[in-house]
């Protein structure tokens, strides 16, 4: 957690400490770290240097326009998955010409307004959408260019819902299916095949799936060639595994290690679209507690941050390194085991307020004593956090702040009741 250190056993956000931004805006507080952010996609570059690379960060990891317009001024293109998300990137200021736009379910309307506004590469997820595409591109005079998503049925070993590139996935085609398509893409007036698109999964750790898929991709590159498509780019989508509990992870630069030697023979650009493994640990979500108590042996830390905030333990049993913003003394100020049973602590379970008995956001965590009002923090929470987060039991969600060295942004307001009841007042006029 470079970019969020404990000095002196308070947990600081770049050069701000925890403490102050609660304070400052409230919690639940998402708190992002523009060095992070920064670092992770210039990584990204360095790794994939030989073979040109175009990082597309997804935008559908986090969403933030504050988060984009930093991506977008540091060189990033972007992957968008609905018309919504194109919008935030111009809003944004980003290019649409270096924008890729995927889905299983573009409409009509969001493919037009994707034509128009010049989208790099449609990644066509089927036989239907590539009729839909040229047909809308007909109509406006135009060639759409576009990418079959294909799925190389590599396993990538992940969690089951958030694996994307198994033949029985509802995403992309099968390797036969993408063969027939691409034959029938040659008579299609509105269609120019200038890309291939893969993407596996997400929260991958082991380079073994990229190199077969890389591999699977270059085979398939030249059968499309060899059909007259005139391939200019690789798009082998997101999916980098980032450290939840540390360590599980590898470094950008081993999954480029089995993705550049099989890529380069190509000759073909590398467009990527990584989410989690930029944004994932460039975020933290503060929380305070409200109330402790204890049933039977079991003992509750109930804190101001719960499902809506952060789904991932409730929707994938996803793990997320909690800690307190201040550590008392005679606790380790950051565990190397955050799973083992730690000194000074005892096991509880972090819930929030919400009326689910799936609301949690760990279950018997060492945690040391905590107290009404301590302030928590949850780690690697910059990616599908905010982006999930819902208004649940009436509950509005979270402020997000950049922090840049000792500087930190409002990047989002807190919601309030108003924003949420607003839009139904409609229905009681008269
Ligand atoms: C097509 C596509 N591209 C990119 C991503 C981003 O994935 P990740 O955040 O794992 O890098 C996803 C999500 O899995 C995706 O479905
Ligand atoms: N939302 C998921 C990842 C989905 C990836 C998008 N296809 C997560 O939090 O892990």
């Amino acid at each position: 957690m470079d970019h969020f250190p404990y000095r002196d056993r308070d947990l600081y956000c770049e050069g701000i400490p925890a403490f102050e931004l609660a304070e400052r805006f409230g919690t639940p507080l998402y708190v992002y770290s523009t060095a992070a952010l920064v670092g992770r996609l210039e990584e990204l570059h360095t790794a994939f240097a030989e073979l040109n690379p175009l990082v597309c960060y997804s935008v559908k990891a986090n969403s933030n326009l504050g988060l984009l317009k930093l991506m977008a001024g540091h060189g990033s293109g972007f992957d968008v998955v609905s018309g919504g998300e194109l919008h935030r990137v111009l809003r944004a200021g980003g290019d649409p010409g270096r924008t890729v736009f995927a889905g299983v379910g573009k409409t009509d309307d969001e493919i037009r307004d994707a034509l128009r506004l010049g989208v790099m590469l449609f990644n066509v997820e089927s036989e239907a959408e590539l009729e839909a595409i040229d047909a809308v591109a007909k109509a406006e005079g135009v060639k759409a260019p576009i990418a079959l998503r294909v799925n190389p049925d590599v396993d990538p070993k992940t969690h089951r819902y958030i694996s994307t590139g198994k033949k029985e996935s509802k995403f992309g085609m099968d390797i036969d299916r993408a063969l027939r398509a691409a034959e029938s893409v040659r008579g299609r007036e509105g269609l120019a095949m200038t890309g291939l698109h893969m993407h596996i999964g997400s929260q991958i750790t082991s380079t073994e799936p990229y190199a077969r898929a890389a591999a699977k991709a270059a085979e398939l590159i030249d059968r499309l060639r060899g059909m007259g498509h005139d391939l200019r780019w690789c798009n082998m989508g997101g999916g980098f595994g980032i450290d939840y509990r540390g360590g599980e992870s590898k470094p950008i630069a081993s999954f480029a290690e089995v993705m550049v030697p099989r890529l380069k023979p190509t000759g073909c650009r590398l467009a990527m679209e990584p989410g989690r493994s930029i944004a994932g640990n460039a975020g933290i979500l503060l929380s305070r507690v409200i109330f402790t108590k204890q049933s039977g042996d079991k003992r509750f830390v109930i804190q101001d941050a719960a499902m809506n905030d952060l789904i991932r333990p409730a929707l994938y049993e996803g793990f997320h390194r909690i800690w307190p913003a201040r550590v008392p003394e005679g606790v380790p100020s950051w565990p190397d085991d955050f799973e083992a049973a730690i000194p000074g602590t005892e096991p509880r379970d972090v819930v929030g307020p919400v009326c689910e008995s799936g609301d949690f956001l760990a279950r018997d965590r060492h945690l040391p004593p905590l107290h009404r009002g301590d302030l928590l923090a949850t780690f690697s929470a910059g990616a599908y956090g905010m982006v999930m987060a819902s208004n649940y039991n009436t509950r509005p969600r979270a402020a997000e702040v950049l922090v840049d060295g000792e500087n930190a942004r409002l990047v989002r307001r807190r919601e309030t009741i108003d924003d949420l009841i607003g839009p139904e007042l409609v229905g009681l006029e008269g």
